[in-house]
């Protein structure tokens, strides 16, 4: 799924307003009408409501939702916040329609509050919508920074007021927090990106009816992997394959005290439809692997019983992935060294050989093309030094997948799937219960065995992350967020490949 800007949201809905075509008045209420269906659904008519509205057109959706919320016998109150004489056409023709019905407070200055609400209200917040164009000082700042002392739950009208679309917010900006958000369309990319989390909550997307043929045309370079885009990447295994087809697999993982990390990866990799799974490990790691895995194949290198290092000719195999739990031990960094020189085929590189890749930045020009990096934020730091905020995060993995020639996996909440194209996909599966040790060495398991299985490296970090979530997501319904661990997640995937195939 596409991704827009405020900007090229602007330029769609006057598209949509002239070729469906619609009155832009009409365009407000289909989009009041969609929040008004879901808030129904969402909070029940005992509990009061009021409603924020600015002077723009977000403003305008609030006070037709004041209607319709109205009409569906919700106690509703309604405060314009006037900064200005003459509000948006349409904002101008919702006051008076909902004026006809029921009286609007006019809040003009600091003085007015605080306003009296009810210990139990439901809070609607349309003061500003995406045509915020300044940080929000003076006035409205203090409105804003009311509505939060309440603590009432607080839904924002298509976007938290104060927060930016698409551009970052400065560190003492005044925003909404809501506890959800209902966007019109598309969800803003502000919501996937994990230093807004308190300026979004909950986001849900309504269809207004933005023109299909527009959508379609309108470039961009942002994406969201849904089930449905997840899905159509998924390729049949048909009957008359054989373990050959399925690619072998390489793991190069682990070090004294890590093996774990090892097993996780290789039992991820087996279980994302590898056919013929190996790992190279040191010998401490011997039995412990023989013994948790007995499909996996396993190779010790290295006369240090502890760590891996000097790999054997490793060309016999369609993926390798290196890093879980490898250590730094310079003698496992020249193996490493040794292997992105001779490696032709993409590889997967996650944990410490992303460490031991920014500590040998050289390695990088003759990285195989289109290998995919599996960083947290604090890894891609060390790879590209410190960014600033997730905006900058984001341009610097544009500019460093389009120089290598590869993929970054930003792993986070949204995990970014970051391509050498200049394309950034958002993950949508995935939940908090993931955070822990293992999660990571698992998605390296699941890359490689879509590497295997002959997907491109795009598809399988796109796949493979979606996958990666949805099994997380399966693993909390069955043991709790708190209690899951990544063998959990690792023992869903099956079911997380089936649900996907039947989405
Ligand atoms: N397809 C859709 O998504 C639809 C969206 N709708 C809704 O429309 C808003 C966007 O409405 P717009 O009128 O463009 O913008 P806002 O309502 O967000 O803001 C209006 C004006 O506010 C002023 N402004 C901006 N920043 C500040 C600030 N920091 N402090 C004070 N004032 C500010 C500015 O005017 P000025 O004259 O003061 O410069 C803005 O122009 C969208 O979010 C949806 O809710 C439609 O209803 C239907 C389709
Ligand atoms: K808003």
């Amino acid at each position: 799924m596409k991704l827009f800007t405020a900007e090229q949201i602007r330029a769609l809905d006057r598209y949509t307003i002239e070729h469906e075509p619609i009155a832009s008045i009409d365009l407000m209420e289909r989009a009041a009408q969609a929040f008004t269906d879901w808030f129904v659904q969402h909070y029940p008519a005992s509990r009061p409501v009021a409603i924020f509205c600015g002077m723009g057109n977000n403003g305008g959706d609030g006070l037709a939702i004041a209607r319709l919320l109205q009409a569906q016998r919700y106690t509703v109150q309604c405060f314009v916040m006037k900064l200005k004489a003459q509000g948006s056409d349409d904002f101008e023709t919702n006051l008076q329609r909902l004026q006809e019905l029921t009286t609007v407070t006019l809040l003009e200055r600091a003085e007015q509050l605080p306003v009296a609400l009810p210990d139990d209200a439901l809070l609607i917040d349309a003061l500003f919508g995406s045509g915020l164009d300044r940080p929000v000082e003076g006035f409205p700042a203090q409105l804003i920074q009311f509505l939060n002392r309440t603590k009432l739950p607080t839904v924002a009208v298509d976007i938290a007021s104060g927060l930016f679309a698409d551009r970052p917010n400065g560190s003492g900006d005044v925003i909404v927090k809501p506890e959800a958000t209902f966007s019109f369309q598309f969800p803003k990319l502000a919501f996937l990106l994990p230093g807004n989390a308190q300026y979004v909550g909950e986001w849900y997307v309504g269809d207004i009816g933005l023109h299909p043929e527009v959508i379609q045309q309108t470039e961009t370079s942002w994406f969201y992997t849904d089930a449905a885009a997840a899905r159509a990447l998924l390729q049949p295994r048909t009957r008359f394959s054989h373990k050959g087809n399925f690619g072998r697999a390489l793991l190069i993982a682990g070090s004294y005290g890590k093996i774990g990390a090892a097993v996780l990866s290789a039992h991820a990799c087996l279980r994302a439809g590898a056919g013929l799974t190996s790992a190279l490990i040191p010998q401490c790691g011997y039995k412990i692997m023989q013994t948790a895995l007995p499909e996996v194949m396993v190779m010790t290198a290295g006369s240090n019983k502890k760590i891996v290092s000097d790999f054997p000719p490793l060309g016999a195999y369609d993926a390798i992935g290196v890093g879980p739990g490898l250590g730094k031990d310079f003698k496992t960094a020249k193996a490493l060294g040794g292997l992105i020189e001779k490696m032709i085929s993409p590889m997967v590189i996650d944990a410490d050989a992303i460490n031991l890749t920014a500590e040998n930045q050289a390695w990088l020009a003759k990285l195989p093309r289109q290998s995919i990096f599996t960083p947290h934020p604090k890894e891609f730091e060390r790879l590209v030094g410190p960014v600033a905020n997730d905006y900058e995060r984001l341009a610097r993995a544009k500019e460093f997948a389009q120089r290598y020639q590869c993929v970054i996996v930003l792993k986070g909440a949204y995990t970014a799937v970051v391509l050498w194209n200049g394309e950034v996909h958002f993950n949508t599966t995935g939940n908090p219960g993931m955070a822990k040790g293992g999660s990571g060495d698992a998605l390296t398991g699941i890359l490689t065995a879509l590497l295997a299985q002959e997907y491109d490296s795009a598809t399988a970090a796109k796949l493979g992350v979606y996958l990666h979530g949805a099994a997380g997501d399966l693993a909390a319904q069955h043991n709790g967020m708190i209690a899951m661990t990544a063998t959990d997640l690792i023992e869903q995937l099956g079911h997380a490949f089936e649900q996907l195939n039947h989405a």
